[in-house]
């Protein structure tokens, strides 16, 4: 999908996951033979006070998994400043060049295992916009393995929102294992609240979720 998009509309505009689910993808991504110089790409989140040259931060997660991997044109993909000392004012500015790329074309998702996406944790606004969020206690424990200690995984991110997220054309959402199980259940067949954010893609008009057996052994109606 991700290819047949980029193959119709050689600039297309991307929202990109960080996390482990899209990892794949992106490698996939790779064996495609396609040019991607052209395509656009607006990163969903991003850990406050971790610089974009951070080795943690997203912006390099980016940098290395995407944009070097694909070669993506640096210059077109942008990942909130994490550094930012208005994080308001940064957050504004993000949504503003997202509204200046006309808008995602195709937004990748991943699932937090307490049903957040990007970093809206529960309970969120569906009409929230890009900003500064604390995250949650459980959000820090499940990332803390991509960082050296616990404590050295930021309190706070900037975020886009889940109206800026629900505003994407596509929205592609892709989880694997047992550990997502719940989580994919509660997003695909639980009640639409903003105390699960991620059960907001109920009410988009085009989602794809893409799931692996253990990820889907939950669902009732599979
Ligand atoms: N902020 C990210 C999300 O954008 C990601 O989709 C999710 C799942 O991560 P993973 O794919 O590693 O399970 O949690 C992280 O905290």
């Amino acid at each position: 999908m991700v290819a047949a998009l980029i193959r119709g509309k050689p600039d297309a505009v991307l929202g990109l996951a960080t996390g482990s689910s899209p990892m794949p993808l992106y490698e996939a991504l790779g064996a495609e033979n396609l040019d991607l110089g052209r395509v656009r790409g607006f990163s969903l989140d991003e850990y406050l006070g971790l610089g974009s040259t951070h080795k943690h931060s997203y912006a390099q997660v980016i940098r290395r998994e995407v944009v070097d991997r694909l070669g993506l044109a640096p210059a077109l993909i942008h990942t909130p400043d994490g550094e930012a000392a208005d994080g308001a004012l940064e957050a504004a500015g993000f949504e503003d060049r997202i509204r200046a790329a006309g808008g995602i074309d195709l937004q990748v998702l991943g699932i937090g295992s307490n049903g957040h996406l990007a970093f809206n944790e529960p309970p969120s606004a569906f009409t929230s916009r890009t900003r500064v969020v604390e995250l949650a206690d459980s959000t820090r424990a499940d990332n803390a393995r991509f960082f050296d200690s616990l404590e050295d995984v930021p309190t706070h991110a900037i975020t886009q929102g889940l109206a800026t997220i629900f505003e994407a054309r596509h929205l592609l959402l892709i989880a694997h294992g047992h550990r997502k199980a719940e989580a994919v259940a509660r997003a695909i067949e639980g009640p639409v609240t903003e105390q699960f954010p991620a059960s907001m893609i109920q009410l988009h008009p085009n989602v794809t979720v893409i799931l692996d057996e253990a990820a889907a052994s939950k669902l009732q109606r599979a």
